[in-house]
């Protein structure tokens, strides 16, 4: 691992407070030094393709930015290298004010209803937790373990799980032998909740109602919907693991469960393989060969109709859910889009309210289409529902709720 950074000792030379907070995904690794207080991220940068024959490294801090290209084995060598950039770039980690490290924990079972600082004990719960979000729980403790190692700080884990372990009984039940269901844990925990509490909490704050009928779209590389009702989540389409739900950048979402036994007795196929098939080689990728919506949207621009097929994958399945949440919550106030597809593809955003229109939603074509980093709303006035554009920071999220703890 070459030159290792130091070791960080109790910090607070400067004369504000961080968090450092560490998002690792299945193959990423994305981090920002953030303010708890007023939510600006002093530095900030991501490790993209780990694992792969060369990874990308992007570094900001200030008007400084440092691109580099190198391999990246694994989560570890990546936390490594990003430490040693905070060395040599900045700010130098022990005069940052670093008074936590707030780690995006995808899984946590139902034993995490709140963020918790990472003991041993915690450290191994995650862990155990792995089989559940098998892309995301084990490259997550990657990096707990180096963080842990070489900062001396309270380090707190934020789950995905928690915003959605309060759901209904009918909302988490699966219709399964109850007996199996509860030997093996099998119920919807849902995921992106820190993104779902953060963003319908923005509605709430944005609009002035603490009584609103919620849909929130995350649409990222994962992606997912929920229900929120007064502040509560009462659905969500994540399951029992991230696989479950909308069409996502690289996994089917919803499938018959029945196309495993097929792929399995007809197809030959391990488990493992199908595994990857669906988690990796599905969604926008196994429709179109690409799965960055850009790519897709611009060729179905140019008039590819394969790309114009998946998009229509994706609104149908997304109009879907708008319609059985707003059946769930008994009728709909707001509907919300974010995370990188739903906060930068106007088209996108246009094609599902256009589909929605029987429900009396109106997108204003002018509001839709400007580019802002502020929540707005994007339906016109006499919209019967209001449709807003939030854009969700889960890092600022994960910073306040480590915040909490400490
Ligand atoms: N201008 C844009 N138009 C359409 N899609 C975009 C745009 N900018 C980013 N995206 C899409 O956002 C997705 C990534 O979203 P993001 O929330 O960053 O995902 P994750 O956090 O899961 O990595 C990619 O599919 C990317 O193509
Ligand atoms: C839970 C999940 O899918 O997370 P991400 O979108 O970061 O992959
Ligand atoms: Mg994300």
């Amino acid at each position: 691992m070459g030159g290792r950074p130091r070791k960080i000792k109790k910090i607070s030379k400067g004369t504000f407070v961080t968090v450092l907070v560490i998002n690792s995904g299945s193959s990423s690794l994305k981090y920002q030094l953030v303010n708890p207080e007023n939510g600006a991220a002093i530095a900030s940068g991501l490790v993209e393709r780990i694992g792969e024959e060369i990874a990308f490294i992007k570094h900001a801090y200030g008007e400084q930015e440092v691109k580099l290209e190198t391999p990246v084995a694994d989560h570890s060598v990546a936390l490594a290298k990003v430490l040693e950039l905070f060395d040599q770039v900045g700010p130098a980690l022990s005069e940052a004010g670093i008074v936590a490290v707030g780690h995006r924990v995808v899984q946590g079972g139902s034993y995490f209803s709140g963020p918790a600082i990472i003991t041993d004990e915690v450290r191994d719960l995650i862990e155990g937790f792995a089989p559940l979000a098998p892309l995301h729980n084990p490259a997550h403790l990657k990096g707990i373990d180096v963080a842990r190692e070489l900062m001396d700080v309270p380090h707190v884990a934020v789950f995905d799980t928690a915003f959605f372990q309060s759901l209904p009984a009918e909302a988490a039940t699966y219709a399964l032998d109850k007996e199996v269901a509860a030997k093996y844990s099998i119920r919807r925990y849902g995921a992106h909740g820190t993104s779902h509490q953060y963003v319908s909490g923005k509605v709430t704050e944005f609009l002035g109602d603490s009584e609103l009928k919620q849909i929130v779209l995350h649409l990222g590389n994962g992606a997912s919907a929920s229900a929120v009702k007064n502040g509560h989540a009462v659905d969500t389409s994540m399951g029992l693991t991230p696989l479950e739900g909308l069409v996502m950048g690289t996994r089917t979402g919803d499938i018959d469960p029945a196309a495993v036994f097929h792929l399995s007795r007809v197809g030959g196929m391990s488990t493992d393989e199908i595994d990857t098939l669906f988690n990796k080689q599905s969604g926008l990728k196994g429709l179109t060969g690409d799965n960055d919506m850009r790519a897709i949207r611009d060729r179905a621009t140019a008039g590819d109709a394969e790309a114009r097929a998946a998009l229509d994958v994706v609104v149908h399945r997304l109009i879907k859910y708008v319609g059985a949440y707003t059946a769930v919550l008994g009728g709909l106030d707001t509907l919300t889009f974010t995370a990188g597809i739903g906060e930068n593809d106007p088209d996108l955003r246009a094609e599902v309210c256009e589909r929605l229109a029987f429900m009396g939603i109106k997108l204003d074509l002018e509001k839709n289409a400007v580019r802002s980093k502020e929540p707005r709303v994007i339906s016109t006035e006499n919209s019967a529902i209001k449709v807003l554009v939030v854009p969700t920071n889960e890092e600022l999220a994960i910073a306040q709720q480590a915040m909490s703890l400490i």
